[in-house]
């Protein structure tokens, strides 16, 4: 069995998460089979291959640092034709999905998305998928080598995040064709918070009722020192900002609480905060599939809820 390679990802100068949590299990996926563990990077990130010390060696790329879908697939091609990985993970995020399609296209490689759950199965991997936003888990095991699209918060990043001092090697790309180019970084609407940092979110569903009693879960945010989420409805309906989206089609989050406040739990939501260490839900509706995945559920009405809480925060 041949080596993995991990394409990190980042942002502002910081690796994210997912660079970890994939670093994490293919360190785990080659300890077993006598691979390395390699970590591709790319521009100026050559610079903090030291946080990459969960690799075994660090390939790094001399494209442009910010993200460029053309260059990078271009380097991710060149990296899988010079190293032969047996597996390659990328994100299952805006750049993997990016990458993976042409790379492995290019290169006849099969990719397997929404993997949640990767082990060694043979002479290759098994893979488990979310499918149909996580009503269904597929297994899918392929022999030789293959690109997989790892969904963020499926394994541990704590595994990855090792520091220490991985042989690094430049390997040479050609930059693309240079149809495509970085422009400029446009950031999520100013002056908001930033729900994919917080540890507390109290976050609101269609159960809330109306855009005024929005300030009851902002009352119940500020006494635990939370910030407001909400699901796609409150979006959908104006109450809050896209940037407070909860989801398949917002945000992943992964607080250390998570109080889901008349959210039913559909399976786009449930995408989006499944990985929060904490979950509390209050429902009226005892049968709400939030419970499937609350570790708390209050099935009662949220407002009598809310008020009892404030009371006894004050
Ligand atoms: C492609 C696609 C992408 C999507 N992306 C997202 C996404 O990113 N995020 C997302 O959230 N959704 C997403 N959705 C929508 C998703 O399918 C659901 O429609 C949405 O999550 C429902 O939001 P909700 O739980 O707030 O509302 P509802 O499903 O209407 O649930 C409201 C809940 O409140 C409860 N309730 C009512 N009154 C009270 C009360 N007084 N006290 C306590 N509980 C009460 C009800 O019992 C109910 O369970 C997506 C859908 C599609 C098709």
């Amino acid at each position: 069995m041949g080596d993995i390679l991990v394409v990190t990802e980042h942002l502002k100068g910081d690796f994210q998460d997912i660079t970890f949590e994939m670093l994490g299990k293919a360190k785990e996926l080659a300890g077993a089979t006598g691979g390395k563990c390699l970590a591709l990077v790319f521009g100026d990130m050559k610079n903090k291959a030291s946080e990459l010390g969960a690799a075994d060696a660090v390939i790094a790329v001399g494209t442009e640092t910010e993200y460029n879908p053309e260059s990078y697939a271009a380097a991710v091609k060149a990296a899988v034709e010079a190293k032969s990985p047996s597996l390659t993970l990328v994100g299952s995020t805006s750049m993997g999905m990016d990458i993976a399609a042409p790379v492995a296209t290019a290169l006849g490689l099969p990719v397997v998305g929404y993997c949640c759950g990767i082990s060694n199965e043979g002479d290759g991997f098994s893979f488990v998928s979310q499918q149909y936003g996580g009503k269904m888990n597929v297994v899918t095991n392929v022999s030789g080598a293959a690109v997989a699209l790892v969904l963020a918060g499926s394994f541990p990043a704590e595994a990855g995040q090792t520091s220490g001092s991985p042989a690094v090697e430049d390997l040479a790309v050609s930059a693309g064709n240079g149809k495509v180019r970085f422009k400029k970084l446009i950031e999520p609407q100013g002056s908001d918070v930033d729900i994919t940092q917080s540890e507390i979110l109290v976050a609101v569903g269609r159960g809330i009722g109306s855009k005024d009693d929005i300030e009851l879960a902002e009352n119940l945010a500020e006494a635990l020192k939370a910030d407001v989420a909400c699901s796609r409805a409150v979006v959908d309906a104006g109450w809050l900002p896209k940037t407070r989206q909860v989801g398949k089609s917002g945000l992943k989050v992964k607080p250390k609480v998570y109080i889901a406040l008349g959210i039913s739990g559909a399976p786009e939501h449930l995408e989006g905060m499944k990985s929060a260490s904490t979950i509390i839900a209050i429902n009226t509706d005892k049968n709400a599939p939030i419970f499937d995945v609350a570790h708390y559920g209050i099935n009662a009405d949220l407002f009598e809820v809310c008020e009892e809480m404030l009371e006894e925060l004050e």
